[in-house]
């Protein structure tokens, strides 16, 4: 059988995959022509992560197609119910890259605190008056020891930032829809762990009573952050969206910077990808990265690799059943 991963996909995926008797196929197959070299290919899995559509056309004339896998979490490029009625199977990897994406937004977040992705960009060439006005001009930080992080969207990832911030002395507040009190687990390098209580509070509250806020919702059809929420939240807040474009309302976010309600964002998904708003990736207030939250080598390696198991086990029933 033939797989294309046409977002890319692990060495050891590939490997896992081939031991397993799979050709595996890896190349970027442009979205138009994807229909067609799934049919003249005789591809029985397509892998893809964000960057791919698997709308209704592909699964409606790709008649050779039994599984379609998203290397990640986010399935909102796929429409999964409608491949699923038709009798092809989805799956994707929700826990492999929630570490990932929590350690992203920290570096986003002790970034953002000190203007790092600013100061970055304007060290001097031009001698010692300069590097004095900008010591002074980059001076002003704060610490996120003791402050407060609002975390919306309570599952996997929002668990492994909770963890983080725990561990850096910050106060952790989330909300969740399916989540009443809640704890976490921190491990220790001996096996040895802790629960940690966690409060959990409607958004409306949260917003409130956090110092910064991060979003860890999928994708929706209205932000779950707009000028409403922003308008409660307290003076000087700091937002971070490593979840979906959308779940973050843009053009109120940068009301809110120009307003100085907002002291600084960081985002690394956008309303829309690939070619976020201009506005966006020239604002100073905003620390940007290129929707990299799982693209570190352990969660892609991780991915691949349950990715092509899950593979493995679905067909190998299906042969089982025929
Ligand atoms: O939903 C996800 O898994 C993340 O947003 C990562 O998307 P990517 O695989 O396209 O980087």
């Amino acid at each position: 059988m033939k797989v294309l991963a046409n977002d890319g996909i692990s060495q050891s995926g590939v490997e896992t995959l081939k031991n397993a008797g799979f050709e595996v196929i890896v190349k970027k197959v442009a979205q138009e022509q994807l229909k067609d070299y799934l049919n003249e290919n005789a591809i029985s899995v397509l892998l893809v992560r964000s960057a791919t559509k698997v709308r209704k056309d592909i699964i409606d004339n790709c008649i050779h197609l039994k599984v379609i896998g998203r290397g990640g979490v986010g399935m909102d490029n796929i429409d999964v119910e409608y491949a699923r009625s038709k009798g092809v199977s989805v799956i994707n990897t929700p826990a492999a890259s929630s570490s990932s994406v929590a350690e992203l937004v920290f570096a986003h977040l002790f970034g953002g605190v000190r203007k790092l992705y600013d100061s970055n960009r304007n060290m001097p060439l031009e001698g010692d008056s300069k590097f004095k006005d900008l010591k002074k001009a980059y001076a002003g930080g704060v610490e996120l020891r003791g402050k407060t992080l609002g975390i919306v969207g309570f599952g996997r990832i929002g668990r492994e930032v909770a963890k983080i911030a725990l561990g850096i002395g910050m106060k952790v507040i989330a909300s969740d829809k399916n989540v009443g009190e809640s704890e976490i687990t921190l491990k220790f390098y001996d096996d040895q762990s802790i629960k940690i209580p966690v409060k959990t509070e409607p958004v409306e509250t949260l917003i409130t009573k956090s110092d910064f806020i991060t979003l860890h919702v999928p994708a929706q059809a209205k932000p779950v952050i707009g000028a409403r929420e922003i308008a409660k939240m307290k003076d000087g807040v700091g937002i971070i969206n490593a979840a979906r474009g959308g779940v973050l309302d843009e053009e109120a976010l940068l009301a809110a910077i120009e307003s100085g309600k907002v002291s600084f964002a960081a985002l690394d998904t956008y309303e829309n990808e690939p070619t976020p708003a201009i506005k966006l990736l020239m604002n100073e207030s905003i620390s940007l990265s290129p929707h990299i939250g799982a693209a570190t080598n352990e969660a892609q390696e991780r991915i691949g690799i349950e990715l092509a198991e899950q593979i493995i086990s679905i067909l190998k029933k299906e042969k089982k059943s025929m």
